[in-house]
């Protein structure tokens, strides 16, 4: 096999993975590319970009299937993405991926037409799938497309510096000798925007814990709970720690965070992380469920509370485009269970101390409709407004509201709240 048929059945192998397996892409990729130690940076890149792409692309590739009246599997969606997108001629096709004769006359049929069609609904060239459309609508109006838009881009690289190990100008600096452009992040104090991906091996700081790969919002929201060195915080839905490493270095290594997950595997590579970046003050709890007799315990304990729900990831659809078209459980089990985990981790709040609700959706009903919720049946907390408790982020009412399209971030949301003195 040449090297780009061999490229090419690498992109198709993994997906139909993807598509067949109903696994997170990036879970996919990992496992492949760790049987695959030898394989080349620029192969690599080639590969994964692509793979990428053509899940931005999905909707428009199963119009086209359906309007030669083809099953919408992914040999046949990586066939329309090479004719359409790549404009890849069928002679070459054919002797690359050496596709059986059924398959020529669906190259020949999608030969001189464009990945896009006029007639083709908003919603598919958007690529926004019927679970999410009435929700995004509602809570963008005018600004849908737009926002639908940026949800097709690739989603910028950042980075935040672990400040217990460097400095974000010296991480500049390192960064700057290797070879890869960057610059402070807008908003968070510690993040750095590289101007373009790279191979993480090309990268010492990442295997030394000096930074982190996180995404600006992300670092936004850890920057909210405000935990202060010697506070004891809770991080509910810690998973592998994103934000429990972020407020672990805004705690300068003083006071207690209990990381809390149900799963067990996140819980693991949370602790190998927080080791990894010289944190001493994290533990992880794993926890059978929301209301596992642990909370009851330690309810009224913690300074701080940060919930980062379970939810949809519509927010992450630029970095994880394969989950818009999982909609497993659905939207209604989802919400569910945040407002299941609100009124179980609000336990662990104590008098004057902080509650923050996060989520990487961008569906009204798993955010504001959640906190209003909660607040209507705990009327022990209460909102405090986001221009009290962060002026210098971006203002959109109450809470922070963060999108791709607006902060060039992944969509965020973030609600602070407190539970009043008695
Ligand atoms: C958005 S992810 C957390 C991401 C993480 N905070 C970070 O910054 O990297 C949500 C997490 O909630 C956890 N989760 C799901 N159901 C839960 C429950 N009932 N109680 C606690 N955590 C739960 C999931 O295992 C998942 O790790």
């Amino acid at each position: 096999m040449t090297p780009a048929a061999a490229r090419l059945q690498a992109i198709l192998d993994l997906f139909t993975a993807t598509e067949a397996e109903r696994r997170p892409v990036d879970a996919v990729t990992s496992a492949w590319l760790r049987g695959r130690r030898d394989i080349g940076d620029e192969d690599r890149g080639t590969i994964l970009d692509t793979l990428y792409d053509l899940l931005r692309h999905r909707a428009r590739l199963t119009w086209w299937l359906e309007k030669f009246g083809r099953e919408a599997n992914a040999r046949n969606q990586f066939l329309a993405w090479l004719v359409l997108a790549e404009r890849r001629p069928a002679e070459e096709i054919k002797r690359l991926l050496g596709e059986e004769p059924q398959d020529g006359s669906l190259l020949n049929k999608l030969h001189g037409h464009t990945i896009e069609h006029p007639e083709m609904p908003e919603a598919v060239l958007l690529e926004c799938p019927a679970w999410a459309e009435p929700s995004l609508r509602a809570r963008f109006g005018d600004r849908f497309a737009p926002e639908m838009n940026a949800l097709l881009t690739p989603p910028p690289f950042d980075l935040r510096v672990n400040p217990i190990k460097a400095t974000r100008e010296g991480a500049l600096k390192q960064l700057a000798k290797l070879g890869l452009p960057a610059e402070p992040t807008p908003l968070a104090p510690h993040g750095i925007r590289l101007a373009e991906k790279f191979a993480l091996s090309r990268l010492p700081a990442l295997k030394t814990g000096e930074v982190e790969i996180q995404d600006e919002g992300s670092q936004l929201v850890a920057q909210l709970v405000d935990a202060q060195p010697g506070d004891r915080v809770v991080d509910f839905c810690a998973g592998a720690g994103g934000k429990t490493l972020a407020m672990a270095a805004q705690m300068n290594n003083k006071g207690r965070i209990i990381a809390c997950d149900v799963n067990e595997g996140r819980l693991k590579r949370c602790s190998e992380r927080v080791r990894n970046a010289g944190m001493h003050n994290v533990e992880t709890k794993l926890l059978g469920s929301e209301s596992d007799k642990w909370v009851k315990r330690k309810k009224l304990g913690f300074d701080r509370v940060l919930i980062d729900a379970p939810c949809s990831g519509t927010g992450t659809w630029r970095r994880n485009p394969d989950t818009r078209w999982r909609d497993e459980g659905g939207l209604e089990h989802l919400t569910a269970l945040q407002s299941r985990i609100l009124a179980s981790a609000a336990r662990l709040v104590k008098e004057g101390g902080r509650l923050v609700y996060a989520t990487c959706s961008m569906l009204p009903e798993e955010n504001e409709a959640q906190v209003e919720a909660f607040l209507k049946a705990f009327p022990a907390f209460k909102l405090v407004p986001l221009a009290e408790v962060a002026p210098d982020l971006p203002q959109t009412g109450d809470y922070l509201s963060l999108t791709p399209a607006q902060h060039d971030t992944d969509g965020f949301f973030a609600a602070v709240m407190t539970r009043t003195p008695a």
